[in-house]
This record gives C-alpha cells, structure tokens and sequence, in this order.
C-alpha cells in the first residue's frame, strides 16, 4: 500500500491549479492505456476546487467523453436538493463538460427522494457491480474490491472522509462496497458511503483540505497517525497524496 504523501500550497489557487493538472495527467494515462478514466467525487468544498478543470487549458484537452463519475458519498435526498452531491457537482462542475450523461453515476434518484439509505446503498453496490461485469470497474487482483483510476477526497474538522465518521461503525464495514448511516454528525443524517477497502482499493487517492477548521485533525494524522481519525486510514495501490494549503497545515 502506498505511503501517505503530503504537499502544501501557498494558497488555495494553487492547490485548484495543482488538483487540475493531477487529475488531467492521470485521465491522459489511463485513457491511453485502457481507453476510459474511472474518477470518484466526494462533496464539500472540493467542487469548488475543481474549478481549474473547467477553465483553459483542461476544458479543451480532456477527453471527456471517456470519463466515467462516481460519488465516494452521497447524501439521502432528491437530486435537486442543496443537500445533494449530485447537485453540487453537476451545478459546479459536470455540467460544464462534455461527460456523456450515461457515464455518470448517481444516487438511485427515486429512492434518494424516499430516503431509503440501505436500499440506496444496495442499488450503488448493485450498479458498481453491473460495471464490473461490463468490464468498466476492474476488480483488483492485489485487494479483492473494486479498483477506481482516481479518487479525489475531502476530510471533515473531525477527521472523517466519505461518509465514515470517528466513533461509528461504518469504517469497519468490510464485506459491503457500499454501506449506509442514518445518523451521520454531519448534516444531513442520512447518507450512503463507500467503505474503507473500496475507498483504498482505489489506484490513486488525492485528498485535498484547506482551512484552519480540519488543521488539529490534519496534525493528528501526519504527527501521531491517530486512528481514532477515520482518514487517518486512507491509503491507495498506487499514490496516496494529502494536496494541504498554509491554513489546513497551519498546526505542523
Ligand atoms: O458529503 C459530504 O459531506 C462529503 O463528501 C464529505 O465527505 C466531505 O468530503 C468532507 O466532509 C469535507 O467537506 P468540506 O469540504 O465541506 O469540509
């Protein structure tokens, strides 16, 4: 598994700009080498860092048309809700490049607006498992789940990633791809989330935290590597790399 990498930007610009050229490398390769780019999103404030990639040079020399979208974790809700990633993503990024509407894989919409999360939660793993057989999603032959190109993360002031929160259960979840909350700290209660083995299954994991509020969590995953932090367990096959601007590194 890879060792956790760690860069600090001057400044948020920076990081976008360097989030951007991350991902636009990574997508170049992969569609080299097998002809699509598997790409996972979370929620919070990373949209609004993606911003680079819809602004020049990127918007024109991705190969969108072979990007296939995943959501880490979804929020239990209609699709136009504010709560929703899917919103989120669509209004600040997806909707701005060309991703054919088929390789975008969203929430179940009826039962996201019932707020059913454990059927919601089997209908992800279900669709994840049908792109295995289509031969989307390979299944990794070093960790037995699904393997992703790239996911691209956030962390919570309280340490938590995806929708696994410290002090609960999900992060033990391991014969699930796709497991779900109800009472998730983070407004909103209801969620589903990829689990731990899946999310570090993945080839390349980026997690990107800026501001002051996550630093005390950040210092305590670089200096104590304390587990009781749900991201503190974040690895990848390939590269595990924490993307920090001044304020979120501010207490190393
Ligand atoms: O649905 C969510 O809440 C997100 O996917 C979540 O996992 C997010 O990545 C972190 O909470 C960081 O969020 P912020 O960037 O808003 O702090």
């Amino acid at each position: 598994m890879a060792q956790r990498k760690m860069i600090v930007f001057p400044t948020k610009n920076e990081l976008s700009q360097a989030m951007a050229e991350y991902t636009a490398n990574l997508s170049a390769k992969f569609i080299k080498e097998k002809g699509l780019f598997t790409v996972v999103l979370s929620g919070g404030d990373l949209i609004d860092w993606l911003c680079k990639l819809v602004q020049p040079p990127y918007i024109d020399s991705i190969e969108w048309s072979k990007w296939h979208v995943f959501w880490v974790d979804e929020r239990v809700c209609a699709w136009e809700d504010p709560d929703s990633n899917y919103k989120l993503a669509m209004e600040g990024f997806l909707s701005k490049v060309p991703i054919p509407d088929k390789n975008i894989y969203a929430i179940d919409k009826h039962w996201a607006a019932d707020g059913n999360a454990e059927h919601c939660a089997a209908l992800y793993e279900e669709c994840l498992k049908n792109l295995v057989k289509e031969k989307i999603i390979p299944i990794s032959k070093k960790t037995g789940y699904p393997e992703f190109d790239l996911q691209l993360l956030g962390m919570g002031p309280d340490g938590h990633m995806a929708s696994l929160f410290p002090n609960h259960p999900q992060i033990n979840e391991k014969q699930k791809w796709v497991t779900h909350i109800t009472d998730s700290p983070k407004p909103p209660p209801k969620r589903i989330t990829f689990t731990l083995p899946v999310i570090n299954s993945s080839l390349y994991n980026l997690m990107a935290i800026c501001d002051k509020a996550p630093a005390k969590s950040v210092a305590e995953i670089m200096k104590r590597n304390n587990l009781s932090l749900p991201s503190a367990h974040l690895s990848a096959q390939v590269e595990n790399v924490w993307y920090l601007d001044q304020a979120a590194a501010s207490e190393l």
